[in-house]
């Protein structure tokens, strides 16, 4: 990783927390090579981390598992000598950055994720010096272009959304020069060899490490990780292969893919993403639980009510409605994106903040879950609706979704974990496309409980629930985490108020948040497996909406329609009602004018 990526004073502070908790480890030795001419001295040290059992270890072996003893390098030109721990991890990480090259393969360049999210992202990375010092990105898909239109393509998607910075267009050339298509079909070996040939003449004698980007629907998944793998793997560094979702329909497909995926692919090479992960108030939902008092003793059923996990398009299904209709919004929004917030926020305390740690507390909470429930779901689907002279289609206007569709566009849930810190707390889930909302709002609500024997309880009326305590991790837009709280109205009087301990981000930090894309490829580069999705999570989550889906489509539930722009169905407030619930999202906060 470049020096310079505004990562690295994270990076640096997890990195140090990791050394003081682990055990004085490894004393660390390097030794000069000589006779090679090189002018970069730090390209030729051979360096060893020796174990406290006097077990050697070569750098470019994975520290925490290489146990191999390997002979003491030759010491051509002086001797082994002391160096820290923090030196020889910058020594380590310069060396390989030298050494290596990660090429990067979009395939589906010319689809609608490509240019949306994809090549930004990697823009972004790129201005942030967050990529590595040898880089190649290449476009694969069916459609002719030449490197040229590729660039051209891209170049219009890409903004220097990192406004106000310099040499914002000089870093866009730089960028689009490294940047090259190949045209393929997607099953095809002899096109795959042929991609191959032309990123070794990029990656040259540089170890070279791959990361395909499958940015293309699902059915042709396993022909491209077939091909990549069979043909265009990399020979001597790592090959990792994103896999966007859908994972699969239902438990049964879902498990098929991953079988498909690991002839080729071992569980540590596909990296299966969920972009609400790479949010940046998801990230940061473990810190605000695991790193102030305040809120760990709190998150229980002792203290929480209710958890609502709420998102919200005020557009339909726009060119999308083929893909859609598939899948349906319970697929697309609840089993994955809102269900691993749900799991990120119940989670009990990881042993580390390591990848596995995490992801095992993540099953754990999955596992103790409920399969959903018909009678705990309400689903919807948008009509059409006219407002103010302008007509906005309903669903099953779109031309590629069929007249008859019983597709959900709207659904409201009620989950429940079935353990010692979660019994009989609703987590409600609400997810719409075409609502009445802002944009596109996705939220945690976490409503607390009535305050015992509570002295102001005259002052708030016979509506205790509005007097309660609410914090919104507001995901988006306008990211935000914000406390309601009860205070006194200044003045001689005692009239009670509802206020907001506000942490809003776009007045506490100047700085653009990144998009979730940014964080997520960054990781997969790096290796770090933290927010993307093993093979048992999906497995479980799948196991919680199987039973659900399959009733649904074999009795071919009809939804309730709303009118496109609306609120969505009334069913949804009674299913909340059933459990003594009323939807947070309901203020005029929320709402167009
Ligand atoms: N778009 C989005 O906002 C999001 C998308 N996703 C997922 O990301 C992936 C890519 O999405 P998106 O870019 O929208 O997809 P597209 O439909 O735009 O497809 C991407 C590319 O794949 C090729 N392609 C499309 N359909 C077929 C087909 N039937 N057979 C073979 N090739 C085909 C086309 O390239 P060519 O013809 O040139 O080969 C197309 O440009 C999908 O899995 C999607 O579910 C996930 C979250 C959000
Ligand atoms: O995965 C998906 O997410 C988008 C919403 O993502 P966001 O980052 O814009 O909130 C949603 O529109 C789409 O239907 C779904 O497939």
């Amino acid at each position: 990783m470049a020096l310079s990526c505004m990562r690295c004073p994270a990076e640096a502070a997890a990195v140090s927390a990791r050394r003081a908790a682990a055990p004085p480890a490894a004393a660390v030795s390097f030794a000069r090579c000589g006779g090679f001419g090189r002018s970069a001295a730090v390209e030729c040290w051979r360096v060893q981390a020796v174990a406290p059992q006097g077990v050697k270890v070569p750098i470019d072996a994975d520290m925490k598992n290489a146990v191999t003893p390997t002979t003491p390098p030759m010491v051509e030109n002086g001797s082994p000598s002391e160096i820290t721990l923090d030196e020889f991890e910058d020594l380590a990480a310069l060396s390989k950055n030298n050494d290596s090259t990660v090429s990067i393969t979009v395939v589906g360049a010319s689809g609608d994720l490509a240019k949306k999210k994809i090549f930004p992202a990697l823009f972004a990375l790129y201005y942030e010096d967050c990529l590595p010092k040898h880089f190649t990105i290449f476009g694969y898909a069916r459609s002719k272009m030449t490197d040229a239109e590729l660039r051209n393509m891209v170049s219009k998607t890409l903004t220097c959304r990192i406004d106000k910075r310099e040499n914002c267009s000089e870093k866009m050339e730089e960028f689009l020069e490294r940047c090259f298509y190949h045209s393929g079909q997607y099953d095809s070996e002899g096109h795959f060899i042929d991609l191959d040939k032309k990123l070794k003449q990029h990656e040259g004698s540089r170890v070279s490490n791959r990361l395909f980007y499958l940015s293309i629907p699902p059915n042709i998944f396993l022909d491209v990780v077939k091909c990549a793998s069979k043909s265009a793997s990399s020979v001597n560094g790592w090959t990792r292969v994103i896999v966007e979702k859908p994972f699969g329909r239902d438990s049964e497909s879902s498990a098929a893919l991953t079988r498909g995926l690991k002839q080729y692919l071992v569980e540590d090479q596909i990296f299966r993403i969920d972009h609400y992960l790479g949010k940046e108030l998801v990230e940061n939902l473990s810190v605000l639980r695991f790193s102030n008092l305040v809120f760990e003793p709190l998150w229980s059923r002792q203290y929480i009510r209710n958890v609502q996990l709420i998102f919200s398009e005020d557009f339909g299904t726009e060119g999308r409605g083929g893909y859609f209709d598939g899948y349906g919004i319970i697929r697309d929004i609840m089993q994955n994106h809102l269900l691993q917030i749900l799991a990120l926020f119940a989670m009990e305390t990881p042993i580390s903040l390591e990848a596995e740690d995490i992801r095992n507390e993540k099953v754990k909470v999955l596992r103790s879950m409920k399969p959903l429930q018909l009678e705990d779901v309400v689903i919807g689907q948008y009509k059409s609706h006219t407002k103010g002279g302008t007509t906005y289609p309903g669903y099953i206007d779109d031309k590629t979704v069929p007249k008859d569709s019983v597709t959900p566009t709207f659904a409201a849930a009620a989950l429940f974990i079935n353990n010692a810190r979660w019994d009989g707390v609703p987590f409600l889930m609400k997810a719409g496309k075409a609502l009445h909302t802002k944009r596109y709002v996705a939220e945690i609500r976490v409503q607390f409980r009535h305050v015992p024997g509570n002295l102001y309880k005259g002052s708030f009326g016979t509506d205790l629930d509005r007097a309660t305590n609410e914090l919104v991790i507001r995901v988006q837009p306008d990211e935000a985490i914000y406390l309601k709280i009860n205070n006194k109205i200044p003045g001689l009087g005692m009239r009670l108020d509802r206020s907001n301990l506000n942490l809003h981000y776009a007045a506490r930090y100047s700085k653009e948040i990144p998009d979730a894309y940014e964080r997520l490829l960054l990781d997969a580069i790096e290796g770090e497996r933290r927010l993307f999705i093993r093979s048992d999570e999906l497995d479980a989550a799948w196991s919680l909406f199987t039973p659900l889906l399959k009733e649904l489509e074999e009795k071919r539930i009809a939804p309730e329609l709303y009118p496109y722009g609306s609120r969505g169905p009334v069913g949804a407030h009674y299913l909340a009602a059933k459990y003594n619930v009323r939807w947070g999202d309901l203020s005029a906060e929320h709402y167009k004018a």
